[in-house]
């Protein structure tokens, strides 16, 4: 879902539910008097929609699994055929297995059925396949026979009914194995598999249709995973205020261009002119070598130690060119037990491979680790954090084990909460993936930390902001500096004109 990252209040729901909690809602509806019929018959029409706009009429194979996502499938292929298109329908079981809402659609086709048998229907004309086998009550790997056939289609463009039939909608992760889809329309809420990896690239273009659930049935369990939006940490980004001095508005903190990394400074560099933009009032650069930069940034040789004794800083920053090292991992522990706000990014996440209990142990105020998929399974090896399981599953355990908001970058960026909650960027542009781009984040997320807004506000929005800042900067030719260029005009859209 390409969506304007710039807009203020774009309108999507924000609550991703889990196959089990779409079911309770879907069993609730039944009980306040909505008819399955009537859902299946709104979910089907709104699919053969879709197609009519995206496709001219083609010939067109529907496959309908044995549940009520094979009762969309019958309900599509017959208002595609309604519409003049030529229609096959494939059922993967005999019409007497169907039951319930599915038959009753079945039953309302008229046209010839296609039973599966074997390999599977041979393709003949076949231009578009919509793929309505399974959808949220997929429970084991798709039968194999239907698996092959399914991978022998691939230069088809194949719709996928609620997912790719195949696909864990609860976390992005195919059960074994899921076909790629070039749009999925799902129906009521997103759910977390839509928008996690490798799950979001399976589904393609994705479209969400109202099938008139009302929103106040709502699954009887909390709904711990969102996906992120300027409403949930808007009112946390403050202006500046009269009576507002330097020394208010934080203080942030960063260690930078140590010999054990070749006094590499650039990165912290990036870091700390994002801190500055996004309102910090002083950023110091602490590093053992003297270092040039834009002449606002504050440069100080003393020693990291003597830095985090003087418990100036509200909000320190670790990680962007440090250097994999024993002394990276003690100037960690010595900022962090001062308890003020802390963002550990790159060699600061590295540096406890194998030892994260000790970070773990070490940490005495709010903490927000920015790692990479290959920082985090680094850091989290020999945890009792699960790496075999999916993306939405490891933050969630790491952020609770480690008591930290984990910002899990890549295409899906999570943010994980201790409490659980997960929090998970719609979009981002891939352009971002660029040298450079994790520093301006977590100097962005370092910045607001300092100000006193909450790990948890922080990362949500610095993880906004920064993507918002990249689609300012277009497709085309981005580097990383152009994203702390771009970050003041785009607070000026966020931040409520009313609180000047
Ligand atoms: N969300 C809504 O309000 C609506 C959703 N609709 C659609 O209904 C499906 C969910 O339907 P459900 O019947 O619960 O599940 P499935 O159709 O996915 O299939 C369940 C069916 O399949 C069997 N099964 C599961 N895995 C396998 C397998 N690998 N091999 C063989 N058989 C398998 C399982 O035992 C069941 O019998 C949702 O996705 C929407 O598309 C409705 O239209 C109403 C409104
Ligand atoms: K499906």
């Amino acid at each position: 879902m390409a969506l304007d990252l710039l807009t203020v209040a774009p309108d999507y729901p924000l609550d991703l539910l889990t196959p089990a909690q779409m079911g309770a809602v879907d069993a609730q509806a039944a009980l306040a008097g909505l008819v399955v019929f009537d859902l299946m018959d709104r979910a089907g029409t709104e699919v053969a929609e879709v197609v009519q706009t995206r496709w001219t009429p083609r010939p067109v194979l529907v496959l309908c699994g044995p549940g009520n996502n094979g009762g969309d499938g019958w309900v599509a292929a017959r208002r595609l055929r309604d519409a003049g298109w030529p229609v096959r329908l494939v059922s993967l079981v005999p019409l007497s297995a169907l039951t319930g809402a599915a038959a009753a659609h079945a039953a309302r086709w008229s046209a010839p059925v296609e039973v599966w048998e074997g390999a599977g229907p041979s393709l003949g004309e076949t231009a578009l396949i919509v793929d309505a086998l399974f959808g949220a009550g997929l429970t084991r790997p798709l039968p194999p026979a239907v698996r092959r056939w399914l991978a022998r289609t691939t230069a088809l463009p194949l719709v996928a009914v609620d997912v790719p039939s195949g696909l864990d909608g609860g976390t992005g992760v195919p059960l074994g194995w899921a076909p790629q889809a070039a749009l999925t329309v799902t129906f009521h809420r997103y759910k977390p598999g839509h928008f996690i990896m490798p799950g979001k690239s399976l589904c393609g273009d994705l479209h969400l249709i109202d099938i008139c659930i009302p929103a106040n049935i709502r699954p009887p369990d909390r709904i711990e995973t969102q996906l992120n939006h300027p409403r949930l940490w808007q009112t946390a980004l403050r202006p500046p205020r009269l009576a507002d001095h330097k020394f208010t508005r934080g203080w942030a903190m960063i260690r930078a261009g140590h010999p054990e990394s070749g006094g590499m400074a650039g990165a912290a560099i990036l870091s700390s002119r994002a801190a500055r933009r996004v309102g910090a009032g002083l950023v110091s650069l602490v590093t053992p070598a003297a270092l040039s930069d834009w002449p606002g940034t504050m440069v100080t040789t003393k020693p990291w130690a003597d830095a985090c004794a003087e418990k100036r800083a509200t909000g320190f920053l670790l990680g962007p060119g440090n250097g994999v090292s024993p002394a990276t991992a003690a100037a960690v522990l010595a900022a962090a037990a001062t308890g003020a706000p802390l963002v550990l990014d790159a060699d600061a996440l590295t540096s406890f491979a194998g030892d994260a209990d000790r970070l773990r142990r070490g940490l005495a105020g709010p903490c927000v680790l920015t790692p990479h998929e290959g920082e985090f399974a680094r850091l989290f090896a020999g945890t009792p954090v699960d790496l075999t399981q999916g993306r939405l599953s490891r933050a969630r355990q790491a952020a609770r084990w480690m008591g930290a908001t984990i910002v899990l970058k890549g295409p899906d960026t999570l943010i994980a909460h201790p409490d659980g909650r997960v929090i998970v960027q719609p979009w981002a542009p891939p352009a971002l993936a660029t040298a450079g781009s994790g520093d301006v984040l977590a100097g962005i997320i370092l910045g607001l930390m300092a100000l006193g807004i909450s790990a948890s506000d922080a990362a949500a929005a610095g993880v906004w902001l920064h993507a918002a800042a990249g689609q300012r900067a277009g497709a085309h030719g981005m580097i990383a500096e152009d994203l702390v260029d771009f970050l003041p005009e785009i607070l000026d859209k966020f931040i409520e004109k009313s609180l000047y």
